[in-house]
C-alpha cells in the first residue's frame, strides 16, 4: 500500500512536505534534532492533524478514513508509545488484534498464534509472561515492534525503531522490517543503518526536505557536512559494497586553541 504525503504542513514546524513511499519499500526520514521528523510521522499515524496538505494511504485521504479502518492497515512504533500499566507482554501484544475484532469477539486461536509469532520474530517469545514494566529498554522496544507486527498492517511507521537496541538487535529489527514486504516509513538517526536498509531516504532540515533518493546518491560527505555539520568520508562496505560514512571526531575542548 502506497503512502503519500502531499504538501503536509504543521504550523511553522513542517512546511509543504511531499513524499511518496511506494508499496513494499523501506523509506527513511533522517535529519538533525528538531528538523521535524517526528512531527511528520505523527501526521501519518494520526497523532496530529496537519494544518495544510494531506496524507493518503493507498490513494485514500487519511482524513476521510475512520480510525478503525486506518488502524487495520497502519501500525506505528512511536516515541510516545506507552507501556504504562503492568500488563504482561502477551496481553500488550494481544491488544494489536483489537482493530480486527468486532465488539463481541474474543481473542481467537488465530489471534493468539499471530501474537506468538510476532513475539518470536523479534526474539521476544521468552518474554510473553513478563510484566511490561519490568522490561529493559531494548526488550520493551522489541515488544512494541512485535505489537505493531501483530496488528498485521500493510504500512509500518517507525520512529527511531533502533532506539535502545544493541548492535545485534538493531540489525535484526531492521532486516526483519525490511523483509516483511510492508511499506515502511521510518525515522533513523544512524545514516549507515539507513544506507544499509532503506530503499529511499529523505533528508529533513528545518521542516523541509533538502534531499531525496536512494541512500547511495543522497549521503554524500557534502550533504552530511551541510546538514549535520560533521566532516564525513564515504567508504564502500568491504562485503556489501554499500557506501558507509566515517566521521571525523571533533577536537576535545582543551585541544581547541
Ligand atoms: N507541540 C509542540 N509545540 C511546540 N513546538 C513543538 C511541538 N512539537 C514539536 N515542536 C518543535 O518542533 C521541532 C521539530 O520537532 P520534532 O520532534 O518533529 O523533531 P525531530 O526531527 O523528530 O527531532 P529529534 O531528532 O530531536 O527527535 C522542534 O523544535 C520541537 O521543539
Amino acid at each position: 500500500m502506497d503512502v503519500e504525503l502531499d504538501g503536509v504542513t504543521v504550523g511553522t514546524i513542517v512546511s509543504d512536505l511531499s513524499l511518496r513511499a511506494e508499496a513494499g519499500t523501506v523509506v527513511g526520514l533522517v535529519g538533525p534534532n528538531g528538523s521535524g521528523k517526528t512531527t511528520t510521522l505523527r501526521c501519518v499515524y494520526r497523532a496530529l492533524r496537519p494544518s495544510g496538505g494531506a496524507v493518503r494511504l493507498g490513494g485514500e485521504p487519511l482524513a476521510s478514513m475512520s480510525t478503525r479502518d486506518s488502524a487495520r492497515v497502519l501500525a506505528a512504533v512511536t516515541q510516545d508509545s506507552e507501556l504504562d500499566f503492568d500488563f504482561t507482554v502477551r496481553e500488550v501484544v494481544a491488544m494489536a488484534r483489537l482493530p480486527h475484532q468486532s465488539a463481541f469477539d474474543r481473542e481467537s486461536l488465530r489471534d493468539k498464534e499471530i501474537c506468538a509469532e510476532a513475539l518470536r520474530r523479534v526474539d521476544a517469545g521468552h518474554l510473553a509472561e513478563r510484566g511490561v514494566l519490568s522490561l529493559s529498554g531494548g526488550e520493551r522496544q522489541r515488544v512494541l515492534i512485535a505489537r505493531a507486527l501483530a496488528q498485521r498492517p500493510r504500512v509500518l511507521v517507525l520512529d527511531e525503531p533502533t532506539n535502545h537496541l544493541d548492535i545485534g538487535h538493531q540489525h535484526e529489527v531492521l532486516s526483519l522490517v525490511a523483509s516483511t514486504g510492508l511499506t515502511v516509513l521510518t525515522v533513523l538517526h544512524d545514516l549507515n543503518l539507513a544506507a544499509a536498509y532503506c530503499d529511499q531516504v529523505h533528508v529533513l532540515s528545518d521542516g523541509r526536505i533538502t534531499a531525496s533518493g536512494p541512500p547511495s546518491e543522497v549521503f554524500t560527505p557534502e550533504l552530511v557536512g551541510e546538514v549535520f555539520g560533521v566532516r564525513a568520508h564515504l567508504v564502500p562496505h568491504p562485503v556489501s559494497g554499500v557506501p558507509q560514512l566515517l566521521y571525523d571526531r571533533r577536537p576535545r575542548q582543551e585541544e581547541i586553541p
